[in-house]
């Protein structure tokens, strides 16, 4: 069911001609009272769906805005189990689709069958594990699609066309481009090589291909969404949602999809 409402909603916007918009935030930064607060504003402000990060102590593929986010989250005292409870405590009222952005170690420390569970129970639409090799997802895998959770696998810049190619086969709800070499964070430029590799992914896959890492305003995003279906943003939203910038955060999503300024490279 969950799963679902995730393909429905991205699907939505593809046959809208929309470009989809998927910001990342933190739970539990800011403490995890804000998180239903949080996720109708980004909703209302155009967010397809919703990317929520569970802090970890060692998130090897953050950059330091993420990492500092993650750090105020775990001081704030934020749990796996306390976020799930929490998106149980107006999960009937929630339309908003939410993937998890998460480590193999917490989902281990959990339990990983418990785990699949409490996404399901919690409508949880997906989930997205950076450290998590193909060769290693099998036991995940398909405890995940027993729940009827999207496992979204990640394509880098540096793999094979022929991993890729297997990669962009096996994911569910989206697949996510990560779009730099490198960890995430905002950077002024992405390299050229970046569109040719995104419209590469669009032909291994019917799914939504959505461009993430280093997209930090609204050109940016129009750019990559211009090769793909859209895009993720993280450390700027973080950012942003940190200093209360909130009318800054509905420019960026409004901006991404802005259709009469699409730049064509
Ligand atoms: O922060 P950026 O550069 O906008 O990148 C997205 C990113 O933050 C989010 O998708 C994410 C946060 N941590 C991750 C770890 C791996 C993959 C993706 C992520």
């Amino acid at each position: 069911m969950s799963k679902q409402m995730l393909d429905k909603a991205l699907a939505d916007k593809r046959k809208a001609g929309e470009k989809i918009f998927v910001p990342y935030i933190m739970a539990g930064d800011g403490g995890l009272n804000n998180l239903e607060e949080r996720l109708n504003f980004l909703q209302e402000s155009g967010a397809a769906a919703v990317e929520l990060g569970v802090p970890f102590s060692d998130p090897v593929a953050d950059g330091p805005t993420i990492q500092e986010s993650g750090q105020r989250s775990i001081a704030n005292g934020t749990t796996l189990s306390g976020i799930f409870e929490t998106l149980q405590t107006f999960r009937e009222k929630r339309t908003l689709p939410i993937v998890f952005m998460t480590y193999l170690n917490p989902i281990y420390a959990y339990g990983i069958e418990k785990f699949a569970k409490s996404c399901e129970e919690a409508g949880v639409s997906g989930v997205i594990i950076p450290d998590l090799p193909m060769e290693e997802e099998d036991l995940l895998a398909n405890l995940l699609k027993q729940h009827a959770v999207a496992f979204i696998r990640l394509a880098a810049l540096t793999s094979p066309k022929e991993r890729l190619r297997d990669i962009a086969a096996r994911t569910e709800g989206f697949l996510y481009a990560v779009s730099v070499k490198g960890t995430t964070g905002a950077r002024s430029a992405h390299e050229k090589e970046v569109h040719s590799y995104l419209q590469e992914l669009k032909e291994f896959t019917s799914l939504p291909v959505l461009a993430g890492f280093g997209v930090s305003n609204a050109e940016q995003a129009r750019k990559l969404g211009s090769a793909c279906d859209g895009v993720i943003v993280g450390s700027k939203i973080v950012d942003l949602l940190h200093h209360g910038k909130t009318e800054a955060i509905k420019e960026l999503i409004q901006g991404a999809s802005d259709k009469k300024n699409i730049s064509v490279n």
